[in-house]
């Protein structure tokens, strides 16, 4: 029999490398000066004609700041154009009203902009620049003005904390129509030390729980994957099925999606299972999209539960979370040994 592989339903892509801010967590080391030999503007459309060979996933325009490219628009109206849902991800520094003008006529279908903190201090340290959160919080008023769609992304870390539900608060004054938050991953900038202890971690994931149940704004943890876990966890305590209606678009898909419903593409065309995770699957200049996703051989090993180690491989939620494999990559230089920064013991109920 042949297996079928599917589609992707997101890709992250890394339009370039370059940055105008010098995060102290950034997976991508990102600063102002650009790489060498990243996609052409034609390279880019080509790519593009390749992703829908395949089918119609969400394309997440990234970077580093993909608005310090200027064909940004260009390729934006390609995906567009090609039928897919184009959004882009900005630390919201550079946004002006003549940009988000030409993102809507791009057929850009909605932003996030990277808040990591209620406060200017807790921001601007964790952004390497002074006056970044002023200009984010510029950059999202004319967001409002213009009544563009947004959702607020938070990286969690140590840093940050306690900062959380305050973060989420103004998330929420400022008018996000979802609240995104992402665990630090300890590759690129970000720092092991840096990370939220696994104690912590199930903490904010247990609060993340509560506020999902009550909060009129999409909630969404990115880099926890043990949140589907808890998710399951708690609502067998409490008594409930898990359905759409009951835990959002959390019901339907799973923890780590690296190689089955996600990759990330490099700003010089290589190909990952998500851009935490340095592991190649290919490349888009050698080979056809087609065949890095449904060939290559990390995706294959990422498709199959069966190659979880550890305590993951023997664990009764391997298939809804299936760990972070960048954390632990980072932590043992093998994507498929067991999450380090989960606390349930498997079998232990
Ligand atoms: C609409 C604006 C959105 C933007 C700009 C955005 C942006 C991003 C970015 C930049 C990443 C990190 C990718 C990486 O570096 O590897 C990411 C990850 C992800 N996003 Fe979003 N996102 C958006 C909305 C959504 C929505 C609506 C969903 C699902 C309902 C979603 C699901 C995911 C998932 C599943 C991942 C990570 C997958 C993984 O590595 O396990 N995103 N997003
Ligand atoms: C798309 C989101 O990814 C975040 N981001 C950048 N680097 C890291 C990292 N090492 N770990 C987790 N999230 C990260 C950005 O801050 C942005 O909000
Ligand atoms: N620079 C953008 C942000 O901060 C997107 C990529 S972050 C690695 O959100
Ligand atoms: S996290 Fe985003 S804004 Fe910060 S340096 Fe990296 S690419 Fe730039």
């Amino acid at each position: 029999m042949i297996a079928m592989t599917n589609p992707p339903r997101l890709i992250a892509w890394e339009l370039t490398a370059g940055c105008n801010l010098n995060c102290v967590h950034c997976r991508g080391a990102s600063t102002s000066s650009v790489p060498e030999g990243e996609l052409t503007t034609e390279e880019a459309k080509h790519f593009i004609d390749d992703v829908v060979e395949l089918g119609k996933p969400i394309l997440i325009l990234s970077g580093g700041e993909p608005l310090t490219r200027t064909d940004v628009f260009e390729i934006a109206r390609y995906g567009t154009d090609a039928g897919l849902r184009v959004v882009l991800a900005t630390n919201g520094t550079l946004l002006t009203p003549e940009i988000v003008k030409k993102l809507r006529d791009a057929g850009v279908q909605r932003l996030s902009i990277s808040l990591d903190g209620a406060t200017a201090k807790t921001h601007d340290e964790f952004r390497g620049v002074p006056g970044a959160f002023e200009r984010t919080l510029a950059g999202i008023e004319i967001l409002r003005k213009a009544d563009f769609p947004f959702q607020i992304n938070t990286t969690i870390s140590r840093r940050n904390l306690e900062e959380i539900p305050k973060t989420f608060e103004l998330a929420k004054e400022l008018g996000a129509v979802a609240y995104h938050v992402f665990f630090l991953v300890p590759t690129g900038r970000g720092e092991e030390s840096d990370e939220v202890s696994p104690a912590d971690y199930e903490r904010v994931l247990h609060w993340f729980y509560d506020m999902q149940k009550e909060s009129e704004i999409q909630l969404k943890a990115t880099c926890a994957p043990h949140y589907f876990r808890i998710m399951r966890q708690r609502a067998k305590k409490e008594g409930i099925e898990i359905s759409v209606k009951t835990h959002g678009y959390e019901a339907m898909t799973k923890g780590c999606l690296g190689g089955t419903g996600f990759c990330f593409v490099s700003s010089v065309g290589e190909v990952y299972p998500c851009g935490y995770l340095p592991v190649l699957a290919g490349d888009i200049r050698a080979q056809p999209f087609k065949d890095v996703w449904e060939n290559s051989e990390v995706f294959r090993k990422l498709r199959d539960p069966e190659e979880l180690k550890g305590k993951c491989g023997i664990c009764e939620y391997k298939k809804v979370c299936a760990g972070c494999r960048a954390r632990a990559y980072a932590a043992t230089g093998d994507y498929l040994e067991e999450e380090p920064y989960c606390i349930y013991r498997p079998g232990k109920k």
